[in-house]
This record gives C-alpha cells, structure tokens and sequence, in this order.
C-alpha cells in the first residue's frame, strides 16, 4: 500500500487502561470522519455500511476488508468507493481483481480505482496504514489481533467488535492504547456500559447536572440471552444439534458468536472484555439473564443506584456510536414503543450446566495467556462442533481440558510472540482431543 504511508496519527499519553477516561477532543471536528472497515462482509460489518450510507455527511469509507466473500465486497466497493480493500484469501482477492476489472469501479476520491491487497497481513495492513479515523474491527476470532494492534499503534480510534482480539492480547492491547477513549466498545453490552458511564450531555434546563467517571461504580452487571438452550439441563444440552445451536432468541450474528451465545462463552468472553476495558475487577461483574435483550447491560454505582441502558436488540446503535462518538447520530434505530404491554425477566445464571464464565474468570486470573488458551481452544472446538466432529458439551470439556495442560505465561513475558505460540498449543491440543475422543 505504498501510497498509504503509515502512521499520521502520532499519540503520546500512555493509558494502562483500555478505556481509562474522557476522550480527547475528536480530531475529525467539522470534516467527514475516515473510515476502515474489518470484516465488511459480515453481519456487523454490513450494518456498519448501512448505518453510513444513511449518513454520508458524516463518513467517508476508506478501506474494506473481508475474508472471503469476493462478489459483496465487490458491490461494497461500487457503492462506497473505498481507496484500498483487503482479502484475506489469495484466490477471493484474485476473483475481486477479476469483478472489477470486468466492471470498473467509478474512481474514488483519491482519483483511481481501489487497491487490492490480499493475504493474511491484509487486515493488518489496512488497520495500520489506511489513515483512518477510526477502525471497525468487526473480524471474527482471534485473527483479529494484528490488526487491533495496528490500528491502535496508528493512533486511529478502534469501534472494537471483535472482543476476541481484546481478550485474547490482554496488556499487550493496553499497552498500544495511545490515548484515554481510543477504544470505543461496539458489543452491545460494553456500549450500554460506555454509555451508562458516560451518560448523555444536556446542558439545559434547571437541573443542568452532569456525572461522570468510574470511581464510583460497583458492579457491573452484563445481561445475556440465555441463548437458544436457556433451561436446558446437561443431558439435553449433550445432544444438541448444530442447526439448533444457531437458532439465537433475538440476534442474526455470525456462526462463532451465535454458537458461543447457546454455550455462553460468548458471555465469558465479554465479562473479561468489560474488566480491560472499564478496569472494574473480574469479581465485580456479574451476568444476569435476560431473555428479551432490551436492557443491554447495567452499571451499579456505590450510593445503591443503577442505570441500565435500554432499547431494542438490534446492533444498530452500538455500531454507530463506535463510529460517531461521542456523538449520537440522529435516527439510527426505532426507540422502544412503550404503547404496547411488553414483560422484561431477570434469572440467574445456571452455572451448573453452562460453566463458561466461572472457568473463564478463573482462566482470565491465573496467567496472561490463559484466556488466548481459553478462546483458541474454544475456536477450535466449536469448528468441529459444526463439522459434527464433537457434541455440543464436548465444546467447554475440549476448553476445559486445554487450560488444565496450559502452563501460563506471566504479564511480562507474554509479548505476541508468546500469546501467539500459547493459541497455536491450544488449538493443536484441541484437535488432537477431538480426533483421539479424549474428551471427557
Ligand atoms: N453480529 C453481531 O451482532 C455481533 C458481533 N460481535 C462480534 O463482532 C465480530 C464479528 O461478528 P459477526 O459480524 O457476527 O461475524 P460474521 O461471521 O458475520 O462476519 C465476520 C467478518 O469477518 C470477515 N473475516 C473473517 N476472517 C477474516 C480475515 N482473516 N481477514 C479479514 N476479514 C475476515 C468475514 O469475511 P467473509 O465473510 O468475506 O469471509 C466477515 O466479513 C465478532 O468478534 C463477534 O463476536 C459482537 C456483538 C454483536
Ligand atoms: C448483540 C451482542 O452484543 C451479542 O454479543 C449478543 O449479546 C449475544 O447475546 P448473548 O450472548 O447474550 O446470547
Ligand atoms: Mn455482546
């Protein structure tokens, strides 16, 4: 990408916490923001297109990345005129270079037709060296490591979708933090977070108070779904099927996060995602289930209060707030019609059959790589839940199994060499468990 040179976003004040406070002021003040985007082709990069096609004053699309799927990233590429797209499979991008050149694309703002990169560094690249404002990592799993470093280190914000990447590199994601509120949290629990702590702006009327900060916070409270499995006991759960798996109450996400829904790993993955983020300790957070997803998460503060963040369960506005904040964009979603009757429940987690998220607080406590251990694993084992390669419990006995035999690392050797190294153990001993039916 040689006419991309890298890094024009050069930040100073170093941040051990993810998210450790107010923003600075945007840099895009008054001019389009400048977007790249990860995982363009897949349910939350789609809707992050759909958001900014309904804006255009705000947005200009710089790059696009996909995994595989040439022919919409192709459409993408027409419609938004990006200056750079990525693939990450060499015979996708080859079928890309194939559809444009069969049908060129208007020329894009830099006055040519988009670039084509292809390959594993794609992603990384495009983080790294599109010059954008922000980057949606909206990848799916732990591949999506690199490019959140890169984007960090290139000083854009990141819209973080892809909560593997931050659970999985730990301090190594902190330590590239630039700025306080570089990070902005597009998974719906953590935006009700963000959004709880931070509280509107209304600088108007008598009562003209504004709070903020996380000093005074308690707890954090992450709701769940439940999934499509909710009530289900061990013996049911052994024989659920994969197309069941799929079936999530309220959302149409992609098969990883849909299958670590009805396992609720996808809960554990967040409940560590909202201890780096928000610095709240891992036993302050809590999980509560609640089926109809309309509160998205809760924080609870020291005086007794506790503010939820609520709407429809739609993605709609945690995308475009991770691209617009801290401003709200007008009309992104339909609010809740109160005119109806409608029933909200609460029950508790059952830790029993979905032991998830004690084993990844437990994982998250005991070394700096357990949780790559614990989300390669994971990965791995869900991969051959689909292939029909493993039953459904077998998924968390496979994880289970895989930190027992991991050794850890500890925070200062866990450089990306070794949490790399670390994921590549866990998943080959998560194949070989699966192939030997050691799994028990
Ligand atoms: N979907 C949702 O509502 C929510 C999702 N998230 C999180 O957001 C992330 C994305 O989820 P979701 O959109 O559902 O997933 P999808 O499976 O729908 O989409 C994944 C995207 O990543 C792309 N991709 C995969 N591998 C690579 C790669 N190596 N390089 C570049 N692009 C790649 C895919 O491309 P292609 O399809 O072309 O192969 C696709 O565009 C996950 O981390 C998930 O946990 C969080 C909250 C809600
Ligand atoms: C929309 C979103 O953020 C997903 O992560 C969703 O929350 C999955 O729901 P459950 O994991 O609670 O089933
Ligand atoms: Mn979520």
């Amino acid at each position: 990408m040689s006419s991309y040179p890298g890094s024009v976003h050069a930040g100073s004040a170093h941040a051990r916490s993810v998210n450790a406070g107010p923003a600075e002021p945007a840099p895009t003040a008054g001019r389009r923001r400048r977007v790249a985007i990860l995982g363009s082709t897949g349910s939350i990069g789609t809707q992050a297109l759909q958001v900014i096609a309904e804006h255009p004053d705000e947005f200009d699309v710089v790059a696009l990345c996909a995994g595989t799927n040439a022919a919409l990233l192709a459409e993408q590429v027409r419609t938004f005129t990006p200056a750079v797209v990525g693939m990450h499979d060499d015979d996708a991008a080859q079928q890309l270079r194939r559809i444009l050149d069969e049908s060129p694309v208007p020329a894009s703002d830099q006055g040519r037709a988009p670039e084509v990169l292809s390959g594993a560094e794609a992603s990384e690249r495009i983080a790294g060296e599109a010059e954008a404002d922000v980057v949606l990592n909206a990848m799916t799993g732990s591949i999506g490591l690199r490019p959140t470093l890169a984007a960090l280190r290139a000083g854009a914000t990141l819209a973080l979708a892809n909560k593997e990447s931050l659970v999985v590199g730990g301090a190594l994601v902190k330590d590239a933090v630039q700025r306080p509120g570089q990070v902005v949290p597009v998974d719906s629990e953590h935006s009700a977070v963000a959004q709880a702590l931070a509280s509107g702006r209304h600088e108007r009327g008598l009562c003209s108070l504004t709070t903020n900060g996380t000093s005074e916070v308690r707890r954090l409270v992450l709701t769940a779904s439940g999934g499509p499995f909710r009530g289900w006991d061990g013996q049911a759960l052994a024989a659920a099927t994969p197309a069941q798996a799929l079936k999530h109450p309220n959302f149409a996400m992609g098969l990883m996060v849909t299958t670590n829904s009805a396992t609720m790993v996808n809960k554990a993955l967040e409940v560590v995602e909202a201890h780096l983020l928000f610095d709240v300790a891992l036993a302050d957070i809590e999980t509560v289930i609640h089926p109809q997803q309309y509160i998205h998460s809760l924080v609870e503060f020291h005086d007794g209060s506790t503010l939820a963040q609520a709407g429809p369960p739609r993605m709609l506005v945690p995308i475009a707030l991770g691209l617009s904040w801290p401003q709200r964009l007008k009309s992104i979603d339909t609010p809740i019609d109160w005119t109806h009757p409608m029933q909200w429940d609460f029950e508790p987690l059952d830790q029993e059959a979905f032991p998830a998220v004690s084993l990844a607080k437990q994982a998250a406590s005991t070394s700096a790589t357990h949780m790559a251990v614990y989300n390669a694993a994971n990965e791995q084992a869900v991969t051959a839940f689909h292939a029909e390669r493993l039953p459904f419990t077998g998924i968390l006995a496979v994880v289970e199994q895989v930190l027992a035999a991991h050794t850890g690392t500890s925070e200062a050797q866990a450089d990306l060499d070794a949490v790399l190294a670390a994921e590549q153990w866990a998943r080959s001993t998560a194949d070989r468990l699966v192939q030997t039916g050691g799994v028990g």
